[in-house]
C-alpha cells in the first residue's frame, strides 16, 4: 500500500487546496554540484521557469533544448497560521522523472517515474504565518531500470544525452499542476467505489480509508444536488433507486461527500464525481453497462508546441472538442498515465480511456522504433536490471490504478506499450505485473497492453495474460509500404486469420495503427508522407477490420503530430497524427469522421 494519499486537491470546510502554478525559479546543474553548493536552501542566479510546462522549447539553444542530468526548481509560498493545527503537504502532479522535494531546506520525499504524483508531507518542516521555500531537485536521465525505458549517453564535450528507446521526445520538469495542500491529522486518505444494476437501479458499494479510528459517513447527490443516498461506515453499499448511470457520450456525475465526525463535530470532508456504471468483458464484446461498445478514436500524447508536455486546459479542450467533431469515443493514455484533469473531463464527456503505464521502451533499441519493428530482440528480459526495472514497473502500476481507479471514464489497464513478449523471461515478468494489477483495481476491469509486430500469434508469451488483445500494426507502412500496399493487405489478412484460428473468443482492439504524414503532402497518384497515401492505408485497414468480428475498436496512431527525439524517420517529431501539432485536421480527418460516424 503506498504511504500517501494520492486524493486529487480540494477545499472545503475541513480542507484548504492552494494553486502553486506560475512562474518558478529554475537552474540547470549539469556538474551536479547543487547539493554540496547548498541549493536545497536557496537556487544561486536562477532563471525564470513556467510550471507547468517542460523547459526544453522555451530555450533557443541545443545544449538547454536537449538537456539531460540534474536540474531545480525554486518557488516560496506563504503558509497561513490558521492551518498551524493542520497537516501541510505540497502535491505534485507528477516531476519528470525523478525528484527530491526540499521544504526550508530538508528534503521531504524522494520520487521515482515521471507521470504520476508526488506527494510530500511539510508538516514538520513549514513556517506558519511566514514565507516559506520550496525546492525541487529533479533530473531526467534514462535508464533499463526505469520506466520509461532508455539510456543516457556522454557526449565528446561532456554533456549527458538522453536515448530513449521510445518514440517520444524526453521532455520533462514540473509539467502538471502543484499544490499547497492542508487536511486534518485525521483524515480520508483514499476511497473506492464499484457498481452493481439491478435493473433500473443500482448498487453501490464503497470504502473509505482514514488514519484514524473516528466515525465515517457516505452521501450521494445527484446532478440536482438531491441527496439519494446515506450511510456510515468505513464501508457499505447503497441502492440508487432508477439510477442514472455514466454512458459513452451520455456521462451522469453523482457527487460523493465522504466526512469523519466526532459526535456532531466534523473532522474532515472529502468530495468527487462518480459515474455509475459497469465494464465487462463478454466474449468478443467490451460491454459498458452491459451493451457492446465500439471503441473508436486514438492513441494520443500529452504534447503541444511551446510547452512540450506540459499540462495546459486549453489544449485538453481543443483535443476533446476535435475527437468530438470526429465521432470518437475513446483514447489510450499513450504512454504513460496523463494528467489527472483529462480523466475528470472523460468523465465530464462521457469518454473512455484506457489507461496505460509508462512501460515502453522494454525492446532494446538503439535507434528509434525501425529497429524494433526488424525483430532486433536483444532478450531484453534476461539482462541484470531486470529486478530493478520489475519493482519501478509494479510501484507505477499501483500508483496508476490507486490514482486513476474511481474515474468511471477508465475502462482498462494498458500494462505495457510493444515491449519484447517472445521469451519465457518476458513471460514471467509480465506475469508478475498482471496479477499484481489484477489485486490493485477494485472494479476488476481489463487487463491488457499493446502488443508490436514481432508478438506474432505462434510465438508470442504474453497475449495470454491479457483479457482483450491490443495489437499496434502498421502493415503498409513500416511493413511493406507505398507500392507494395497490396502485398501489405495480404501479409495483414495472414496474421488476422492465425489469431482468427486460435479461437480465443475475447475483443481485440487497434491500439496502433498510422502512416506519417505531411500535412502540405499531396500527390496523385499517391506516395507515403502525402495525405492522399495516408487515406488509402487506412482504408485497407478498415477493410481488414471489418473482416473479423473479433475487432472490437481502432485507435488510429496518432490523434495528433507530436516531438519526438532527432531522427533519419522523424522530420521534426511523429507525423502520424490525424491533426497537427496544432491541432488543424488533416485530410484523413474527415475519411475518419465519416467513418466513425457511420459505425453509429
Ligand atoms: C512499430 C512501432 C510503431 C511505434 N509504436 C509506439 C509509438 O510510440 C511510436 O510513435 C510508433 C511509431 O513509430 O510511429
Amino acid at each position: 500500500m503506498l504511504n500517501f494519499s494520492e486524493l486529487y486537491p480540494c477545499s472545503n470546510q475541513a480542507r484548504m487546496a492552494q494553486l502553486l502554478d506560475g512562474m518558478w525559479k529554475f537552474r540547470f546543474d549539469p556538474e551536479e554540484k547543487g547539493l554540496q553548493e547548498g541549493w536545497q536552501h536557496k537556487l544561486p542566479d536562477p532563471i525564470s521557469m513556467p510550471v507547468p510546462a517542460s523547459f526544453s522549447d522555451f530555450f533557443t539553444t541545443k545544449e538547454e533544448r536537449d538537456y539531460c542530468g540534474d536540474f531545480w526548481y525554486e518557488t516560496e509560498v506563504f503558509v497561513p497560521r490558521e492551518w498551524e493545527k493542520q497537516e501541510v503537504e505540497i502535491r505534485f502532479g507528477s516531476i519528470t522523472h525523478r525528484a527530491g522535494v526540499y521544504c526550508n531546506g530538508s528534503l521531504t520525499t524522494t520520487h521515482e517515474g515521471g507521470f504520476l504524483p508526488v506527494i510530500a508531507r511539510v508538516t514538520d518542516h513549514v513556517k506558519f504565518g511566514e514565507v516559506n521555500t520550496f525546492i525541487v531537485k529533479a533530473n531526467n536521465e534514462l535508464n533499463e531500470e526505469s520506466l520509461p525505458c532508455g539510456a543516457t549517453a556522454v557526449l565528446s564535450d561532456g554533456r549527458k544525452l538522453a536515448r530513449p528507446y521510445f518514440d517520444f521526445f524526453n521532455y520533462s520538469g514540473i509539467q502538471r499542476s502543484v499544490w499547497l495542500v492542508s487536511k486534518p491529522i485525521e483524515s480520508i486518505e483514499d476511497y473506492s467505489v464499484e457498481y452493481e444494476l439491478n435493473g433500473e437501479d443500482a448498487v453501490v458499494h464503497y470504502e473509505i480509508r482514514t488514519n484514524g479510528n473516528h466515525e465515517v459517513s457516505f452521501e450521494l447527490f445527484d446532478e440536482e444536488k438531491q441527496q439519494v443516498a446515506k450511510c456510515t461506515g468505513r464501508q457499505g453499499s447503497v441502492i440508487i433507486p432508477k439510477a442514472h448511470l455514466w454512458n459513452v457520450g451520455k456521462a451522469y456525475l453523482y457527487q460523493a461527500v465522504m466526512r469523519i465526525w466526532n459526535g456532531e463535530t466534523l473532522i474532515d470532508e472529502y468530495s468527487s464525481k462518480i459515474g455509475i456504471r459497469t465494464v465487462k468483458i463478454e466474449g468478443i464484446e467490451i460491454q459498458i453497462n452491459g451493451k457492446a461498445v465500439y471503441l473508436k478514436g486514438f492513441g494520443k500524447h500529452e504534447d503541444f508546441e511551446v510547452i512540450g508536455r506540459g499540462f495546459n486546459w486549453g489544449v485538453l479542450k481543443r483535443d476533446f472538442e476535435c475527437m468530438k467533431w470526429i465521432g470518437a469515443n475513446c483514447f489510450r493514455t499513450s504512454h504513460y498515465p496523463y494528467a489527472e484533469e483529462w480523466y475528470q473531463f472523460a468523465d465530464e464527456e462521457g469518454f473512455l480511456i484506457i489507461d496505460e503505464v509508462p512501460a515502453v521502451g522494454m525492446m532494446r533499441s538503439t535507434r528509434n522504433f525501425a529497429d524494433a519493428g526488424t525483430g532486433k530482440f536483444t532478450r531484453f528480459f534476461e539482462t541484470p536490471t531486470v529486478p530493478n526495472l520489475l519493482k519501478a514497473h509494479l510501484q507505477a502500476v499501483e500508483e496508476m490504478i490507486v490514482r486513476d481507479k474511481n474515474h468511471p471514464s477508465v475502462i482498462a489497464w494498458s500494462l505495457f506499450n510493444e515491449p519484447e513478449t517472445t521469451s519465457e523471461q518476458s513471460k514471467d515478468y509480465f506475469t508478475t505485473v498482471f496479477n499484481a494489477a489484477r489485486a490493485l483495481d477494485p472494479q476488476k476491469r481489463p487487463m491488457t497492453g499493446a502488443f508490436e509486430k514481432n508478438s506474432q500469434p505462434e510465438i508470442c508469451q504474453c497475449y495470454q495474460l491479457c483479457d482483450f488483445i491490443c495489437l499496434n500494426r502498421y502493415y503498409g507502412w513500416y511493413i511493406k509500404g507505398g507500392p507494395e500496399l497490396v502485398d501489405a493487405r495480404e501479409a495483414f489478412l495472414i496474421e488476422m486469420n492465425k489469431w482468427k484460428d486460435k479461437n480465443l473468443n475475447i475483443p481485440f482492439v487497434f491500439t496502433e495503427f498510422g502512416t506519417d504524414t505531411l500535412a502540405a503532402e499531396h500527390k496523385l497518384p499517391s506516395i507515403m508522407w502525402s495525405q492522399e497515401y495516408q487515406n488509402e492505408y487506412l482504408d485497407m485497414n478498415f477493410e481488414i477490420f471489418d473482416q473479423f468480428d473479433f475487432i472490437q475498436g481502432e485507435l488510429v496512431w496518432n490523434f495528433a503530430d507530436f516531438q519526438t527525439t532527432e531522427g533519419i524517420m522523424r522530420v521534426n517529431g511523429n507525423k502520424k497524427g490525424i491533426f497537427n501539432r496544432a491541432r488543424q485536421p488533416k485530410s484523413a480527418a474527415f475519411v475518419l469522421k465519416k467513418r466513425w460516424e457511420s459505425l453509429d
